[in-house]
């Protein structure tokens, strides 16, 4: 590069950056200020560490950027606190440096190894998703207990400390010095934080969104002029809270080597230490301990951000020593985050198969934990009501792993007034019938309207084809609309003559009845229905598709002219068609789930079709008999009883009967017979784990319990066999633990179809 240029572009580069530095300054140093001192978090975790990282990079680059008080070199909260008196810690306190892949812990590694002159072991332990807190303890006391604020000067909030049950008063033990400074996380455990909001929601007050935010506000309270009953519920919180250890401040000359020692050391002075960390001998073990937290976060008993991978010889620490933030001889992997902030849109409120009317929240789609979420279940209208959440707010959305994404609250310090609040329908969204509770005091509303309403044919025409139930490729949610959708001027194919739709015609229909079918596409963002170019709400037909010169001859039984135009059947129509007719001669416990009867699923329908062979036989049986079958019981049996009461499901009997659903088992000698002949697997328990060749994970479960076996869903000592291929992992591990019968792929398939005898 020449000097020309040199001078040329640097000032405006540097100018640039260093205008998008002070604006990121500003922005963080405000959602600091929230979020320590007020306890609220304006942006989600990640789009904060994001702005952190984006400063640190042009800091990077242009050193003359970084100032002593940046973001990048000071720790999190403020110096003066407002709310508490100031406590000087003996020991600054500090923050983490962050790694946000496995690749940068490798770098972080060699540039420990390097500057260490020689391969180092590694602790790796929970980054527990809390509040730091600094304890000191003197002569075996607590004498304070403070926040970190900026790290040098803290919070007193010895007071409200002493209401945490985890933190002893005293040390026990001996050889604690007379003076020493214990570091540790405060938080809620999932399961306190949970019974938490349970118990604000039944008190009609506000949930909680976020468990560290509250395990800050919670610590955070003044008892100064509190009501006798709000005093009560601060010990109530107070009271529910945590703490583990996870480090020293202040302690000269420890009588230990290594950071793991410490933790020893420490929970033989009575103080909570975690269970959950291992050391390493190389950077390798941590990121498969990594790997391992990231897939089980889930199973750990308070909420994790992250691991922390700390060089477990003490002498090291002072060696590498720490910036004014962090120190350089650990530092913190984060995880993808499982909350973010985004905007509910609006609330609409859906009825499902059984008529239950579930307000449901459009988002802003974001990305968490590996997918986009556009929508969350909100539950019902006090559930809305408890959570605080207005139309147009900023929300808190969690997602974790597999499990369905969740609203947590609002960010209320966003609101700018044009929020408005839900209002829960009073009539069905699908069918206009009045909603009322199924009982008195149920707090969720549903739609009376069983036999008729769209929505809820339509949920149950989508149950029919879902896995659990007839397995019918192409017949899923979009199918299920089109089927159900009521439009002028075609009527939908599963409306009998009178116009209401039901599921009784679901396996009568032709190519005649699906052609004319058109479907109105909805917006998602508003739920109302899409409008085309011209002004005319947008409608696709998924059946049918306009001819083309391929086509071949002219059918005149499957092709029609509609105006101008020439279409022929759709390849989804054909083969939506084709799977019904296959679907019809399926097991009959897969009938038996098509048919919506309520509590009957997988589980329930193969006990009830193993066992009486036919519907029949069903219908016939007794409640005791129903009941006293293995595998149903009362309640199941009540259901039953119930549904074949209703005239409308004989309807469906008989239509589906005519149309060839065969709703017996070909060669079943009656009730009770099977059972009592039982399988080759009669009495036995098999786990199967792994992908099995041969076997989908569903067909392996099937082929136990037709073979007259218990298919278990997890490993004990009662299990007879465990059938185990790749991928197999703690159940494996399990089962050579306890010295069970492991057997692979080829055994299990002899041991299902000709029993143990097959495998001596
Ligand atoms: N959303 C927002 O608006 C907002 C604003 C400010 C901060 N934050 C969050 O806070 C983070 C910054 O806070 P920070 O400076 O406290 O850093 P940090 O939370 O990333 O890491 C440092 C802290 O981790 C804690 N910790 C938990 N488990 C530990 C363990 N096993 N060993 C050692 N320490 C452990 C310690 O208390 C330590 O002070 C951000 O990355 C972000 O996630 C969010």
């Amino acid at each position: 590069m020449t000097d020309s240029t040199d001078t040329q572009s640097t000032p405006t580069d540097l100018e640039k950056a260093a205008a998008e530095a002070g604006a990121l300054t500003t922005r963080i140093l405000e959602l600091r200020d929230a979020y320590y001192e007020r306890d609220t978090s304006l942006v989600s975790d990640a789009e904060y560490d994001a702005m952190m990282h984006r400063l640190e990079q042009l800091e990077h680059f242009f050193p003359e950027l970084q100032g002593q008080d940046s973001p990048t070199q000071t720790v999190g909260g403020r110096a003066q606190a407002t709310l508490f008196d100031p406590v000087t810690h003996v020991e600054r306190m500090l923050s983490l440096d962050n790694v946000f892949s496995a690749d940068e812990l490798r770098i972080w590694s060699e540039r420990v190894e390097r500057a260490s002159g020689r391969s180092v072991h590694y602790l790796s332990e929970l980054k527990i998703d809390g509040l730091a807190i600094n304890l000191r303890y003197e002569k075996g006391r607590l004498v304070s207990a403070a926040t970190r604020g900026d790290g040098v000067v803290g919070e007193d909030v010895t007071e409200n400390v002493a209401a945490i049950t985890s933190i002893p008063n005293r040390l026990s033990g001996s050889g604690h010095p007379d003076r020493v400074e214990v570091r540790g996380e405060i938080f809620f455990p999932v399961e306190a934080f949970r019974e938490l909001n349970e118990q604000q929601l039944a008190a009609g007050e506000k949930v909680f969104a976020n468990p560290r935010n509250a395990a800050s506000g919670s610590l955070r309270q003044k008892a100064e002029g509190k009501s006798p009953a709000a005093l009560k519920l601060m010990k109530n919180r107070l009271s529910r809270l945590q703490m583990l250890v996870h480090g020293i401040g202040a302690w000269p000359n420890p009588p230990v080597a290594a950071q793991s020692e410490v933790y020893d050391l420490l929970s033989g002075w009575g103080l909570p230490t975690s269970t959950h960390y291992r050391v390493f001998e190389d950077i390798d073990g941590v990121i498969e301990f990594i790997q391992y937290y990231g897939e089980h976060r889930a199973s750990v008993e308070h909420e994790i951000d992250g691991i922390v991978v700390k060089v477990d010889e003490l002498a090291l620490h002072d060696e590498l020593g720490a910036t004014s933030r962090a120190p350089r001889w650990a530092t913190a992997f984060k995880y993808p985050p499982e909350q973010v902030n985004t905007k509910l849109l609006n609330i609409v409120v859906s009825v499902g198969r059984t008529g239950r009317a579930t307000p449901f929240a459009q988002v802003e789609p974001v990305r968490v934990a590996g997918s986009t979420v556009s929508q969350a279940t909100l539950h019902n209208q006090d559930v809305v009501k408890a959570k605080g959440v207005l139309i147009g707010d900023t929300v808190v959305l969690r997602k974790a792993g597999d499990v369905i994404p969740e609203i947590l609250g609002p960010v209320v310090e966003l609101r700018d007034g044009t929020e408005r609040a839900f209002v829960m329908p009073e009539l069905c969204p699908s069918c206009d019938t009045p909603l009322r509770p199924a009982k008195e005091g149920d707090k969720d509303l549903r739609c009376p309207n069983s036999r008729s309403c769209p929505a809820q044919v339509r949920g149950r025409v989508e149950h029919v084809g879902s896995r659990g139930a007839l397995d019918v490729e192409g017949l899923g949610e979009v199918a299920a609309a089109a089927l159900t959708q009521p439009l002028e001027p075609t009527r939908p194919p599963l409306a009998d003559h009178n116009g209401d739709v039901s599921e009784a015609g679901l396996f009568s229909m032709t190519i005649a009845d699906l052609f004319p079918v058109t479907v109105t596409v909805f917006d998602f963002e508003t739920g109302l229905p899409k409008v085309t170019e011209d002004g005319e709400v947008k409608r696709v037909t998924p059946f049918r598709r306009r001819r083309s010169k391929k086509d071949g001859p002219f059918d005149p039984t499957s092709e029609t002219f509609t105006g101008d135009e020439h279409f022929v059947p759709s390849k989804g129509a054909l083969e939506l068609l084709d799977n019904l007719a296959a679907s019809k001669t399926k097991p009959l416990w897969r009938i038996l789930v098509a048919l919506n009867i309520r509590h009957v699923g997988p589980v329930a329908a193969r006990a009830l079709a193993t066992y009486f062979g036919s519907l029949d036989a069903i219908r016939a049986a007794t409640r005791d008999q129903l009941a006293e079958t293995e595998g149903v019981g009362g309640i199941i049996a009540d259901a039953v009883i119930d549904w074949f009461e209703v005239d409308w499901h004989q309807q469906i009997i008989e239509e589906w009967t005519k149309a060839g659903v065969q709703f017996s088992t070909p060669g079943h000698p009656g009730p009770g017979a099977a059972g009592d002949e039982g399988g080759v697997l009669a009495g036995l328990t098999v786990v199967a784990t792994g992908s099995l060749e041969g076997f989908t994970r569903e067909g392996a479960q099937e082929a136990i319990i037709a073979a007259g076996g218990k298919a278990a869903s997890s490993v004990s000592k009662k299990t007879d066999y465990v059938a185990a291929g790749p991928g197999a992992g703690s159940k494996l591990a399990k089962a050579e633990e306890l010295g069970l019968r492991i057997i692979d792929a080829e055994q299990f398939a002899l041991l299902v179809t000709q029993g143990p005898d097959a495998l001596a």
